[in-house]
């Protein structure tokens, strides 16, 4: 079941942009940025009173002009509240390509979604991106995780939501996110183990580029795959910090050169430059060049 975290991603999540589906104009700009993925977002950033002109946008928006070359994900109200079921049939008319459930708490409320998808949707046409934002949500990020690996389960990506998860433990906001980082960490230890992504949790102050900045270089070294956005100004700064560096681009190109040396035929260990390299660094090296070329490849918005 489980899959080598070198390979894990096979699609590139450097930058995932929130756009509040109330608003028409922030999700027309959705073409023109070159985000990874975009979180339609029926859930928090729209007022009880709004959801059905929300979900409205959201109809027109599909069937008006499609969105191409990025992943498309609708974040939808839980299903306990009033509007989660009327957001379960938009997300089956619509057919994105992953439905994001906010404040997972346990396993069932993956399973939950997975079993009303299954007559509709086969599990890699439509995903389950599960937001773990929640005191609960973090001690079962292990089980959720593992029950979302089931066969026919469809849990693809854990997104963590710092947000909710301060509010709900009162650790205040910080540079450097001290107290949280042992809650960061074992979200990526849970997605880990099961072969899936994590993405890292908004940053809210979107006019500090250098806090920013330094959160990202955090993400990336703790082992997420990319960040959730809310503002295109954090798309450039996000696809930089978690792709693939020049540096590690080249780092990479040179262990896969050397094991295919046909003097390394047979080794699992040589030298490389000095320094020790096994045949577990190049699994993560063909991995890294796997995902560049994906950035290459990809069209500009
Ligand atoms: C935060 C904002 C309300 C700021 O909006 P605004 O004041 O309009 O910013 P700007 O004037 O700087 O905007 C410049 C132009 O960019 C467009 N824009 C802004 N944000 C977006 C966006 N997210 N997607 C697409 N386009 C965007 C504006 O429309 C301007 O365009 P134009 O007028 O043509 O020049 C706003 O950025 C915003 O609403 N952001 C997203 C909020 C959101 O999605 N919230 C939910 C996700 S956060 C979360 O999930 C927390 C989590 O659950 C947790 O618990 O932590
Ligand atoms: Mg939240």
């Amino acid at each position: 079941m489980s899959r080598n975290p070198a390979t894990r991603s096979t699609r590139l999540r450097r930058s995932v942009l929130s756009v509040p589906a109330i608003n028409p104009r922030a999700l027309e700009k959705t073409h023109a940025v070159d985000c990874d993925a975009v979180i339609f977002d029926l859930e928090d950033s729209v007022a009880p009173e709004k959801k059905v002109e929300a979900r409205e946008n959201l109809r027109r928006f599909f069937s008006d002009r499609p969105l191409e070359n990025k992943e498309r994900i609708i974040r939808i109200n839980g299903l306990s509240t009033d509007f989660g079921s009327a957001d379960m049939e938009l997300v089956t008319a619509l057919g994105p390509d992953a439905v994001l459930l906010p404040k997972v708490d346990e396993p069932q409320d993956v399973t939950d979604i997975s079993d009303l998808l299954a007559e509709a949707y086969a599990p890699d046409d439509l995903r389950i991106w599960a937001m773990i934002e929640t005191p609960r949500g973090i001690l079962n990020a292990a089980a959720i995780t593992e029950a979302g690996r089931t066969p026919g389960s469809r849990l693809d990506c854990l997104v963590v939501g710092l947000n909710d998860l301060r509010k709900e433990t009162g650790v205040p906001a910080q540079p450097g996110r001290g107290y949280l980082v042992p809650w960061l960490m074992q979200v990526v230890l849970a997605v880990s183990a099961y072969g899936l992504d994590a993405i890292d949790s908004v940053f809210n102050d979107f006019r500090d580029e250098q806090g920013f900045d330094a959160e990202c270089r955090q993400g990336r070294a703790m082992g997420f795959a990319g960040k959730m956005l809310i503002h295109p100004a954090q798309i450039e700064p996000a696809n930089r910090y978690f792709g693939p560096s020049a540096e590690e681009i080249a780092e990479a190109e040179a262990i896969i050169t050397a094991f295919a040396d046909p003097a390394s035929a047979g080794l699992n260990v040589i030298n490389s430059g000095g320094r020790m390299v096994e045949r577990l660094h190049l699994v993560q090296a063909e991995a890294l060049v796997h995902k560049a070329r994906l950035i290459s490849a990809r069209k500009p918005a």
